[in-house]
This record gives structure tokens, sequence and C-alpha cells, in this order.
């Protein structure tokens, strides 16, 4: 952001490598304006048990959604985040989490995020505008 250290993203929640609690999600292009990330949660990460918590899980949606943004060169935020969550997210299985750009217009960035299990089912999706600073 404008007028911040930037080395600070180094400590995100979501992607920081030097943040000692965080996600350290690292994310890759998989498509034009799409990435994916791995992750498997681990029982700190849980709500009720067995299950990762609900807030965490819309983190990892957010955070896929940004990070399509940054690979553009984008510095946008996230203005208004809608989730379904379908399924429990089960604790210690792996978890392919998706970003995409749907559409942009002027300031605004439509997007989209989605959590696969290892079977290939949606267990949380997500809708986002982003809008560019
Ligand atoms: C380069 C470095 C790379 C580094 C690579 C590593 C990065 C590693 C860190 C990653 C980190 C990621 C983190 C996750 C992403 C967050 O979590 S971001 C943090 C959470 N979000 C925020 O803090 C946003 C807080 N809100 C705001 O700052 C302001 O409300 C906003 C969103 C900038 C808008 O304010 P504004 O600029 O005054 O906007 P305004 O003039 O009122 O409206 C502009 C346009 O946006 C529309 N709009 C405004 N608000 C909304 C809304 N809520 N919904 C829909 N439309 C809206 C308006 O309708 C308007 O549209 P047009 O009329 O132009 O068509």
């Amino acid at each position: 952001m404008e007028g911040k250290n930037m080395e600070d993203l180094n400590m995100c929640f979501a992607c920081g490598k030097d943040n000692p609690i965080g996600f350290k999600l690292v994310f890759r292009e998989v498509g034009e304006n799409k990435v994916m990330a791995i992750f498997t949660p681990e029982e700190f990460h849980q709500g009720y048990p067995e299950v990762m918590h609900g807030g965490l899980i819309t983190t990892l949606l957010d955070e896929a959604m940004a990070k399509v943004i940054n690979f553009r060169g984008i510095q946008a935020v996230t203005a208004t985040l809608e989730v379904k969550f379908r399924n429990p997210v089960p604790i210690g299985r792996e978890l392919k989490i998706f970003g995409e750009l749907v559409e942009e217009k002027k300031r605004r960035c439509g997007m989209k995020a989605w959590v696969e299990d290892e079977e290939g089912n949606i267990l949380a999706e997500a809708s986002a505008v982003f809008i560019k600073l």
C-alpha cells in the first residue's frame, strides 16, 4: 500500500514467509488470470472439532483473489466478499486453493476463489469485488 514499508509484506498472515503464525501460502499461476496454492489445515486451525474454522477458510479465499491481482501488478483491496461454505473442510487433508479474475471494469475487479479437496470436490467458494487503489 502507498507509503507503507513493503518489506512488511513478508509478515502477511496468509503469505508472509516471516510470519511465525501465518499460513505461508505460496501461489503460482495455473492459467490466464488464475492462481493456485496447496495447503493442509492443522489442528490449531479448527473451529468445531476436526473442521477448519470458517473465518480462516475465508482468509484462504481472500488471499487467492489478492494474489491474482498481485501477479498482474495491480494494487487493489478487498471491498466486498461473499463466501459459500459448501462442505466442512477437514483437518489434516490437503487442499487446493484457487483464485481467478473474472472481469475488470475501471477500478473494479470481479474475482472468484474456491477450495477443493483431493478429489476435486468444492468445499468453499467466494466471490469478491476488489477496488484498485
Ligand atoms: C505491488 C506489491 C505486490 C506485493 C505482493 C505480495 C502482496 C502480499 C500482501 C497481500 C495481502 C492481501 C490481503 C488480502 C486482501 C485484503 O484483505 S485487503 C484489506 C481489506 N480491505 C480493505 O482494507 C479495504 C478498505 N476499504 C477502502 O480502502 C475503501 O473503501 C476502498 C475499497 C478503496 C474504496 O474507497 P474509495 O477509493 O474512496 O472508493 P470510491 O471512490 O468510494 O469508489 C470507487 C469505486 O469503487 C466502488 N466501490 C467502493 N466500495 C465498494 C464496495 N465495497 N463494493 C463494491 N464496489 C465498491 C464504487 O462504486 C466506485 O465505483 P465507480 O463509481 O468508479 O464505478
